[in-house]
C-alpha cells in the first residue's frame, strides 16, 4: 500500500458521518456516572442510538446486540468491572468494534490494572485518551491528575508503543489530536488541529469523543477513519458553538455544542486536509 492509496479524503470522512444518521447504529456504552448523560446526548445528536448501562446481568446480551461498544473507566465499580469482564470474550469472538477510553489511567492502581487487562484481552479496536493517559499507557511518563492528563515525554513514541503492543488505533486528545493507525508492519501517523479551548473547560468532552469514535466505528471497518471522523466532528462543532453570540462560557457552550453536533452536514467536513497540523505519514 502506498501513501496515496492510504490517505484519507474529506469525502470519506463526510460519508462516515452521514452513515451514522442513515444506519442509526446501536452503541452500547459502559461508561461513567459523570459523563453518561452528556455522552448519550452527543450520540443522539450524531444520529446514533445510545444505550448506557453497567448492569452485569445484561452486559453480554447487550454486547451481542450492539453495533459497537464503548468501555470508559471513569467511575469503575464492582458492577461495571464485572460487566467489562463478561463482555470482553463476547466482543472478541463476535469481532465487534470496541473503543476503550482509559479515563484516569494512572490515577489509581485499580485503573491501571483494569485498563491493562482490557487491552490484553485483544478485544479492543481503538484506545483514546488524553495526552497524559496515553503517554503513561505508552511508557512515556504521562502527567495525570485525577481524570485530567497534561503531557508526556514523547507522545508519538507513546502512541507507536501502544499500536505495536496491542494492534489498536491509538488516539491522544489535547490542543492537537494525534492519531496512530496500525498498518503492519508500519504505523500511519497524523496530527489534527482546530477545536475550542472551551472543550477542556467542560467535563465529559473527552468522553464524548469516545462515544463518537464508537458511533463512527459502527459504520466503517476502517477504525482509523472512524477516529478521524469523530475528532473532526468535535472540532467543527466546538468551533461553531464557541462562535455563537449566545455562548457566554462553559455552561452555555456545552448545550450549544450538542446543537452544533446535531447540525453538522456532509459539506462541513470538506477541507479536512487543512486541519492536518502534520501531514499523514508512515512510520516504521
Ligand atoms: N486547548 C484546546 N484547544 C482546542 N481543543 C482542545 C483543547 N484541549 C482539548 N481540546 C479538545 O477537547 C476534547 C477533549 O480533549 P481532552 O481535554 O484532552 O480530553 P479529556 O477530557 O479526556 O481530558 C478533544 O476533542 C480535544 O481536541
Ligand atoms: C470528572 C470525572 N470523574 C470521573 S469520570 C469524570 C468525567 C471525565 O470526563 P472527561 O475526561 O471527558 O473530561
Amino acid at each position: 500500500m502506498n501513501l496515496e492509496t492510504m490517505r484519507y479524503k474529506d469525502i470519506q470522512i463526510a460519508e462516515v458521518w452521514e452513515d451514522i444518521r442513515h444506519y442509526r447504529p446501536l452503541v452500547y456504552q459502559l461508561t461513567n456516572m459523570v459523563a453518561a448523560n452528556f455522552q448519550a446526548n452527543i450520540s443522539l445528536a450524531a444520529g446514533a442510538s445510545p444505550l448506557m448501562s453497567i448492569n452485569a446481568e445484561e452486559a453480554s446480551f447487550l454486547a451481542s446486540r450492539a453495533d459497537s461498544i464503548l468501555i470508559n473507566t471513569g467511575t469503575p465499580s464492582d458492577e461495571s468491572i464485572r460487566s467489562i469482564k463478561e463482555i470482553l470474550p463476547v466482543i472478541r469472538k463476535e469481532k465487534k468494534p470496541l473503543v476503550l477510553d482509559p479515563v484516569g489511567y494512572g490515577a489509581s492502581p485499580l485503573r491501571i490494572s483494569l485498563v491493562e487487562e482490557i487491552l490484553r484481552s485483544e478485544a479492543v479496536t481503538t484506545v483514546k485518551g488524553n495526552r497524559g493517559e496515553m503517554g503513561l499507557l505508552g511508557g512515556e511518563e504521562g502527567t495525570v491528575q485525577g481524570v485530567d492528563g497534561y503531557n508526556c515525554k514523547d507522545l508519538e513514541k507513546a502512541l507507536s508503543n501502544i499500536v505495536s503492543s496491542y494492534g489498536v488505533v491509538a488516539v491522544a486528545t489535547g490542543k492537537e489530536d494525534s492519531v496512530a493507525i496500525p498498518v503492519p508492519p508500519s504505523c500511519f501517523f497524523l496530527v489534527l488541529g482546530g477545536g475550542s479551548p472551551l472543550l477542556p473547560a467542560i467535563t465529559a468532552s473527552g468522553c464524548a469523543v469516545g462515544s463518537l469514535i464508537a458511533a463512527c466505528s459502527a459504520v466503517t471497518a476502517d477504525y482509523g477513519l472512524a477516529a478521524i471522523t469523530a475528532l473532526v466532528a468535535v472540532s467543527l462543532a466546538s468551533e461553531k458553538a464557541a462562535g455563537r453570540e449566545n455562548v457566554y462560557g462553559p455552561g452555555t457552550f456545552g448545550n450549544v455544542f450538542i446543537d452544533e453536533v446535531s447540525s453538522l452536514v456532509k459539506s462541513d467536513f470538506y477541507g479536512y486536509e487543512e486541519r492536518l497540523n502534520r501531514k499523514e505519514e508512515w512510520r516504521e
